[in-house]
């Protein structure tokens, strides 16, 4: 369903009908953007206090600079949707991340004004400064380079290895860093610290806009004046601070903090920018969720994707259960490791800020001391966990498996090869749904089973995550457990410990002719089908077999012994799964039998609700119950 736009905001189909505007009418474009995000994400949901955060900024910048010709990169992307909807998707806007439609991140197979692919943090300096220096080798046309990066994503490693460069850099590149104070959770670390200190500065900020007045018009005198000019700023800045500027010390001419939500001034200031050569880095201060109330003054992490709501009311609509509701996976994690910390003071708790998306958050209220959000650190949480159980301790670092990614060295080098008791919890594993293919965690079966030393696990249920869990903090040596976003299928899920052998499968039905081997939460796809099945007259039997790594060898053999037929599951990659470790099992036992192998293909597989995009690559209960079928002998007469 269309939602109309505010009367300017109809107008503007691309930036350059935004720049027939004065810029006396920036003020109402973006009062009716931020109206116009309200009204769509309130009925379709998707993330929403960034995109307010940064609605006046989006509009100058696109005001200001020749986009997509001056290139914009978003970090992580999830602040972007006043930019696709000045970007000409404002009518398509109402399809955001659902099946088929919109991408919830910029793409750059989506639109030109999308110069970079995002979802992950932190990339977008690196990507804008490779951006600028291959305009720069190839000679182009003089253009503006841009990196919006928020407070939270400066807390990611990356970035910091790209300013290093971006400091030596030949280039113009404009950096502005997006300062709320808020990552999803409330920001963490020094660098916020250190943020907060210039923002709230005040001698700082009453001279430094005197300096810049002045400095900032005679930057336009040549390049010899900009050298001076620089080294006084820098100077006279510092001098204030009583410590030097951490961007300067790098080399990037620091401006700011200004104003992030007053467009004028922002679309000013840009211009003068556009002029100031070299690297430097805009500081804007802004309020997640800014213009809606309840998201700019409640709680700003339930605000970051709230769902739908009553925007008037600001009422956040919740699925009311007809019938007892499984927990969340997450939540399960949670509540589960304060419990096994309780009975055990080795047990530690770390996320690389994902306090509330992990419910790692549970254990930070109820033992601050004893669980850490290390910020957007993917790396560091691991090899953090990996010094920590050096001492002795038994950390628990919980990673959404698309985030882990970016922490693969770190599990292999720090942890693994040192063989050290970390337990590895990746949350989100499989499709991910809305957030499309950054997010999918479709990759960890095939990336861990092939480490020395770890332990690869997927719980089919609630009470097989908890004793998994229990089990991984009395092994002595890596351990991974993987589970899927959303719900399991436990209302009743507290239930006592008891230890799972690693390594060990077991039977969930006895069958003949066919045996469908399952691992993880997908197990459940498989009892439907079995269900479907049996009333066909078909009776399959189905193994769920908990370990990728070490797989469960006294159950294979009974398997390959008794079906010619066999079918895997696994919502992950088919290259390198769940299915390639069976096959190459069977081969090297010199068993022979017909495998099918039901997964995530080798290719992008885009955004829709979880259910779609197993019904598209075959894994969803009917689409399991399909290949028994296909497999079944020609039927009986
Ligand atoms: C590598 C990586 N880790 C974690 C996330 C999850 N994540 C998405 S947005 C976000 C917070 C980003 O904070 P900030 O950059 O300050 O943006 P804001 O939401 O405040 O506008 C996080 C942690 C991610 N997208 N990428
Ligand atoms: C933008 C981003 O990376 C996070 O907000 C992510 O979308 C969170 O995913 P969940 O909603 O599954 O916690
Ligand atoms: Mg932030």
């Amino acid at each position: 369903m269309l939602i109309q736009p505010g009367e300017l905001l109809a107008q503007i189909n691309s930036p350059a009908d935004l720049k027939k505007f004065p810029k006396e009418k920036l003020v109402q474009i973006c009062d009716e953007l931020r109206q116009y995000i309200v009204d769509n994400v309130s009925v379709y949901g998707g993330h929403f206090g960034a995109s307010l955060g940064v609605v006046e900024l989006t509009v100058a910048l696109h005001y200001v600079l020749n986009t997509p010709e001056d290139q914009l990169v978003w970090d992580v992307g999830h602040q972007a949707y006043g930019h696709k909807i000045l970007t000409g998707r404002r009518d398509r806007f109402h399809t955001n991340r659902i099946y088929g439609g919109l991408s919830g991140f910029p793409k750059r197979k989506e639109s030109e004004y999308d110069t970079f692919g995002v979802g992950h943090s932190s990339t977008s300096i690196s990507a804008a400064l490779g951006m600028a220096v291959a305009s720069k080798y190839r000679d182009l046309p003089k253009k503006q380079h841009v990196a919006v990066i928020g407070d939270g994503s400066m807390t990611g490693g990356m970035a910091f290895e790209a300013m290093n460069h971006a400091g030596v850099s030949d280039t113009n590149l404009i950096i502005i860093l997006n300062d709320n104070c808020m990552s999803i959770d409330p920001n963490v670390g020094a660098l916020k610290d250190y943020l907060t200190d210039i923002t709230t500065s005040r001698t700082y900020n009453k001279a430094k806009d005197e300096v810049w007045k002045i400095l900032g018009k005679l930057s336009k005198f040549g390049s010899s004046a900009q050298e001076v000019i620089s080294k006084v700023e820098g100077g006279i800045k510092s001098a204030l601070l009583n410590q030097s500027n951490l961007f300067e010390s790098l080399n990037l001419r620091y401006f700011g903090p200004v104003d992030g939500h007053d467009v004028n001034h922002l679309a000013e200031v840009l211009n003068d920018l556009k002029d100031i050569p070299g690297p430097k880095i805009l500081h804007c201060v802004t309020v997640k969720g800014k213009g809606y109330a309840p998201a700019e003054n409640g709680n700003q992490t339930t605000w970051h994707a709230p769902g739908t709501f009553d925007k008037v009311t600001g009422e956040i609509y919740k699925k009311t259960p007809s019938t007892p509701q499984a927990p969340k996976y997450q939540e399960v994690f949670g509540h589960t490791l304060v419990e096994l910390a309780e009975q055990n003071d080795k047990i530690m708790g770390v996320t690389p800020a994902m306090p509330s998306g992990s419910s790692m958050n549970i254990m930070m209220k109820a033992m601050p001391d004893r669980a850490f959000d290390v910020g957007i650190a993917e790396q560091h949480a691991v090899t953090f966990s990996a010094g920590l159980a050096t001492q002795g301790l038994v950390p628990f670092c919980n990673i959404y498996s698309t985030f882990m990614q970016r922490a693969y060295d770190q599990v292999l080098h720090d942890v693994c090869l040192q063989n050290l008791p970390v337990v590895l919890c990746l949350d989100r594993a499989g499709f991910a749904g809305a957030d499309g293919p950054t997010h999918h965690g479709a990759y960890d079966i095939a990336f861990f089973r092939c480490i020395p030393n770890l332990v690869v696990s997927a719980p089919m249920n609630e009470e097989e995550l908890r004793n998994m869990m229990y089990s991984a903090s009395t092994h002595n040596g890596p351990y991974s457990i993987r589970y899927p976003r959303g719900k399991g299928v436990m209302p009743e899920w507290r239930t006592a410990f008891e230890q799972i052998p690693v390594g060990q499968g077991r039977i969930i039905k006895e069958g003949e002719e066919i045996a469908i081997l399952s691992i993880g939460h997908i197990g459940n796809y498989a009892v439907e089908a079995c269900e479907k099945l049996t009333k066909e007259g078909l009776n399959p039997a189905h193994y769920d077999m908990r370990f990728v790594k070490p797989l469960d060898e006294e159950l294979l053999h009974e398997i390959f012994s008794k079906f010619k037929k066999v079918i895997t599951v696994e919502d992950g990659c088919l290259m390198g799964g769940f299915g390639s470790a069976v096959i190459e099992w069977m081969m090297d036992h010199e068993y022979q039998a017909q495998v099918k192998r039901l997964g995530i293909p080798d290719e992008v597989i885009e955004h829709g609700e979880q259910i779609e995009l197993h019904r598209e690559c075959g894994f969803d209960p009917e689409g399991i119950a399909a290949a028994v079928r296909s497999m079944t002998a020609v039927t009986k007469i």
